[in-house]
């Protein structure tokens, strides 16, 4: 239960509320356990006048109608508490689910990449819907049916002993049996629909995946090899469906044969306790039996809580387990830091924890506000990575980066990524529509400065072609871009902003020549004032650049600006000329 604890601030939250519902259960179970003796005094009513102990037939029929009436009065009110019980542990249930589900969510997302980077992304949605889900079965229904139990058990035993004590205690025997196979059976229960939950996610990725990659499955004529697989997986998610409805099948019959052996006892033991004169009335029989009834519901949710509080207090642990997590990169600075773009990087290397890959080793140079520097070098030569550092995505494990003559840690985080239009490798768009993409870079953007941006990032004409043109809807419902449509969008998004600092990471690598020239020269103009980085594998995107550095294997090999390059012999020189005879520069 330590686990749970976590949840006590939100039983705080709703106190008042949970008070009532107890109020309300204490009022529901009390005119519940009317009904009983009502209908025990009813029978004594009968039964004397069969003994002769009342003649008047009539004083016999007002006696029975009042009963009914009060009968009917009794499950009314009764009725009504226990809709109103629900009402209020029910909804208290999902308020809490909601305030966790929104804590969970907020934390994840104040975590470092890192995080992400050791979790895959199934876990994290399943702990914060599958494992709040479980959660909110003990915060709801556990509480609810324990209040109710409770309550009962109080009322109804405490009478029950008040009338016949020797009978209560034989009639109540059986019940703790019933508690325990009921807690076992649901563990059983819980067990096998774990597995059967297990394959459902299987089956959901890998059905996911097969239509996702439907073009790469039919391309490669893969269809009969995936149905294959696909029937395999079915089949097994099939058998342990059935294991799982063979113990479900258990659950009322196992009740009813319960129920059925107290009620043999209290008519047996009943019975002979009459017969002998320790009991007086018939109506007490009839009374118990209603009462054994009565119990049976709520002690087989004794076992039922007890299982379903195990099982909320595993989803809270993995819960916690997540929610202690804190982030790596945290921001120190609560004042506003203003940013203008001189950048320094001074002997800056790192090293990616999850595989120690040593990505950049004692890198340094320096750009100023308005300059834009061009980074290339071969594929996995850490080039992407000094983007990441630059946006505080990792920390740099030694050396250290400068704005404006301060370390980017002692720089508001928040004011750092603001004052950053970042457009990254790979363009990700969002299932919005083209004009919601752009303005993600800026929320109260006006349609003008979203044209304005697309028309800058050269996109504006294909975006004009399609039939609902901005408003046009992408993703898997929608239109999908081409690559180089995608990384156009994206451009927009960062240009948007109007940041500081722009960073594009080798995004104009699926547009061809001609409007990469259009681009760069658009983005010559809008970049004047601000610090522009641009990552590329194409000497023809960087060669405008105030400074272009190479990188290899995480070190700066040349640098220098595009005219002094070509000159110098290495790593530069060979592509230019490489690229040159592709007709590409
Ligand atoms: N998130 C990561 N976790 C672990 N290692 C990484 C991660 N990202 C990159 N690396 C490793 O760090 C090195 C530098 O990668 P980086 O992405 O910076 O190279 P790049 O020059 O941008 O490559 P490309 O031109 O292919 O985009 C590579 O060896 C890569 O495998």
């Amino acid at each position: 239960m330590r686990a749970l604890r976590h949840l006590n601030k939100y039983f705080l939250k709703y106190k008042y509320r949970l008070l009532i519902g107890l109020v309300i259960t204490v009022i529901a179970r009390i005119f519940s356990t009317l009904v009983p003796t009502i209908v025990g005094d009813s029978v004594d009513i009968v039964e004397k006048y069969i003994n002769n102990d009342v003649t008047d037939i009539s004083q016999v029929k007002n006696g029975l109608i009042i009963n009914i009436l009060l009968i009917l009065g009794a499950v009314l009110i009764s009725a009504l508490f226990t809709f109103l019980m629900r009402q209020t542990f029910i909804v208290v249930s999902r308020f809490i689910e909601f305030d966790l589900k929104n804590e969970v969510f907020q934390h994840y997302e104040r975590l470092s990449l890192n995080f992400y980077k050791k979790n895959r992304t199934g876990d994290l949605m399943n702990r914060i819907s599958e494992d709040v889900s479980k959660v909110r079965m003990y915060v709801g229904p556990a509480i609810m049916y324990s209040v109710n139990t409770i309550t009962l058990f109080v009322v109804v035993i405490g009478y029950m002993i008040s009338i016949a004590p020797e009978l209560t205690l034989y009639t109540v025997a059986p019940l703790p049996i019933l508690s325990v196979s009921i807690y076992k059976l649901s563990v059983a229960i819980h067990n096998r629909s774990t597995v059967v939950q297990e394959f459902l996610s299987k089956l959901t990725t890998f059905t996911q995946e097969s239509f996702s990659g439907i073009t790469v499955i039919k391309a490669y004529g893969i269809e009969p090899q995936t149905n294959q697989n696909f029937t395999e997986l079915s089949s097994t998610s099939k058998s342990k469906n059935l294991d799982l409805a063979k113990v479900q099948a258990l659950f009322f019959p196992l009740m009813v044969l319960l129920i059925g052996f107290s009620n043999i006892l209290v008519i047996y033991i009943g019975g002979k306790q009459y017969l002998d004169g320790t009991i007086q009335e018939i109506g007490v029989i009839v009374q118990f039996i209603l009462y054994v009834n009565m119990l049976t519901w709520p002690v087989a949710t004794v076992g039922w809580v007890s299982s379903i509080v195990q099982q909320a207090e595993a989803s809270q642990v993995r819960i916690n387990e997540f929610l202690s997590q804190e982030p790596e990169i945290v921001n120190t600075v609560t004042q506003k830091t203003p940013i203008q773009g001189n950048i320094k990087f001074k002997d800056v290397s790192f090293i990616y924890d999850d595989t120690n890959i040593t990505a950049l080793k004692s890198i340094s140079f320096e750009i100023n506000k308005g300059e834009t520097i061009g980074i290339i070098g071969k594929t996995g030569s850490g080039k992407s990575t000094i983007l990441d550092l630059l946006g505080r995505l990792y920390d740099v494990s030694s050396g250290v980066i400068e704005i404006d003559g301060r370390s980017i840690t002692d720089t508001n985080l928040f004011d750092l990524r603001n004052h950053i239009g970042y457009v990254p490798q790979d363009a990700f768009l969002f299932s919005d529509s083209i004009k919601n993409n752009i303005k993600f870079g800026k929320e109260d953007a006006t349609d003008e400065e979203v044209y304005q941006a697309a028309k800058n990032a050269v996109v504006h004409k294909n975006i004009v072609g399609f039939t609902n043109g901005y408003d046009t809807i992408l993703g898997e419902r929608g239109i999908t871009l081409s690559g180089g449509q995608k990384q156009r969008v994206s451009i927009a998004r960062a240009i948007i902003k109007d940041p500081s600092i722009l960073l594009f990471d080798d995004c104009l690598s699926a547009v061809d020549t001609e409007t990469e020239e259009e681009i760069m020269s658009n983005l010559g103009k809008i970049s004047k004032d601000k610090t522009t980085f641009i990552v590329s594998h194409r000497v023809s995107t960087t060669k405008n650049a105030d400074k272009i550095i190479v990188i290899d294997d995480g070190q700066i090999t040349q640098q220098g600006t595009h005219n002094q390059l070509i000159t110098e012999d290495g790593y530069y020189k060979e592509l230019y000329l490489k690229q040159l005879d592709e007709k590409e520069i």
